[in-house]
């Protein structure tokens, strides 16, 4: 089976829209995204214009702040800090990569963590690490809905992530062990990858590599959520995996495009209403 993530996604927007008519009732303003763009990065002006799609879509306000590459890190935190202040906006995100000149970390830890929409500040992740309720990042929580929407239960189910980075591996990790699946994460130093990704029940490919996983690397029958964003020989857009040469193995796959990458959008609107509640009450 192909997971259509494009149209799962749009059936949780359209559900979302109706939540943004409640508030269009009830409050006296609407909920509120500003993204901030440093750099003129192809790939990340897709995924801005994307977010920014989403929000007209259901109905929430957006902001894209663009700018080029010598925006200095004084500059940004300043920035920052006035959106922290401003009482209008409910979700602030910060598109990575970031030019070399500025610190990632810094940039981080200086958005408000109740406004932290992409759930990367310190205070979101010590929650999502201790299993309290917080902004879960965008990617990994899209995920878990996507296996939820396609009824799969990980209860006791064998998951291997590869991939540990801080805004998927390490992430989607912990909400799979939450779910009482048991958890590997490989990585570039793992040893015997292809043995270890062929007992995975289900296996989370995100390491950005176009079509590095063929199918030696997939047990029959198991789910594959491929997060990679790539593009392949012919500059087409394509997964980590070779979904050609394992589709038909295995029970489920999400496909690139229109896999992961739309649930990722809306699990952004999702958490930006999520912001608005939490500090407007309701
Ligand atoms: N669909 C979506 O919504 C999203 C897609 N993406 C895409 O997902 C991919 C991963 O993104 P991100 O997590 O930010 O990536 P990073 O580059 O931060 O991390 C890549 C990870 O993959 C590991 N890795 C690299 N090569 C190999 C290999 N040959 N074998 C095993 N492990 C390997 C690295 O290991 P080590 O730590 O040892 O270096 C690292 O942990 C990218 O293609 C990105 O574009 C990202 C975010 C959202
Ligand atoms: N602060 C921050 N938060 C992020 O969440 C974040 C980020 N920085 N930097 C980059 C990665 C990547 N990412 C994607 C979002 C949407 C698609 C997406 O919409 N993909 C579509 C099509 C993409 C296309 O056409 O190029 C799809 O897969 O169908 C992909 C990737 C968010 N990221």
């Amino acid at each position: 089976m192909i997971i259509n993530g494009k149209e799962i996604a749009l059936k949780i927007k359209d559900q979302l829209k109706n939540d943004v008519e409640t508030i269009r009732e009830n409050y006296s303003r609407m909920p509120k995204l500003v993204v901030i763009l440093i750099g003129d990065n192809p790939a990340s002006l897709t995924y801005v214009r994307n977010k920014e799609r989403g929000c007209d879509y259901i109905g929430i306000e957006s902001e894209i702040i663009k700018h080029d590459s010598s925006f200095s890190e004084r500059q940004l935190l300043e920035e920052i800090e006035i959106l922290n202040n401003d009482e209008t906006v409910d979700g602030i995100l910060v598109q990575l990569p970031l030019p070399k000149h500025i610190s990632e970390e810094k940039v981080l830890n200086a958005i408000a963590f109740d406004k932290d929409v992409d759930g990367f500040h310190p205070h979101n992740v010590a929650n999502l690490f201790l299993g309290q309720n917080s902004l879960v990042p965008c990617t990994p929580k899209g995920m878990l809905v996507l296996l939820e929407k396609i009824n799969y239960d990980l209860d006791g189910k064998e998951v291997v992530v590869v991939g540990r980075s801080n805004i998927v591996g390490k992430p989607v990790a912990l909400l799979c062990l939450q779910k009482n699946a048991t958890v590997t994460i490989a990585h570039s130093k793992t040893k015997d990858l292809k043995k270890i990704c062929s007992r995975a029940d289900v296996l989370i490919t995100a390491i950005g590599k176009p079509k590095f996983f063929n199918h030696e690397y997939i047990k029959d029958d198991a789910i594959v959520l491929d997060v990679g964003i790539n593009r392949d020989e012919n500059n087409k857009l394509c997964g980590d995996v070779d979904f050609e040469d394992v589709k038909d193995k295995v029970k489920a796959i999400t496909p690139v495009p229109g896999g992961i990458g739309p649930m990722t959008i809306t699990m952004l609107m999702q958490n930006t209403i999520e912001a608005f509640y939490k500090r407007n009450g309701g």
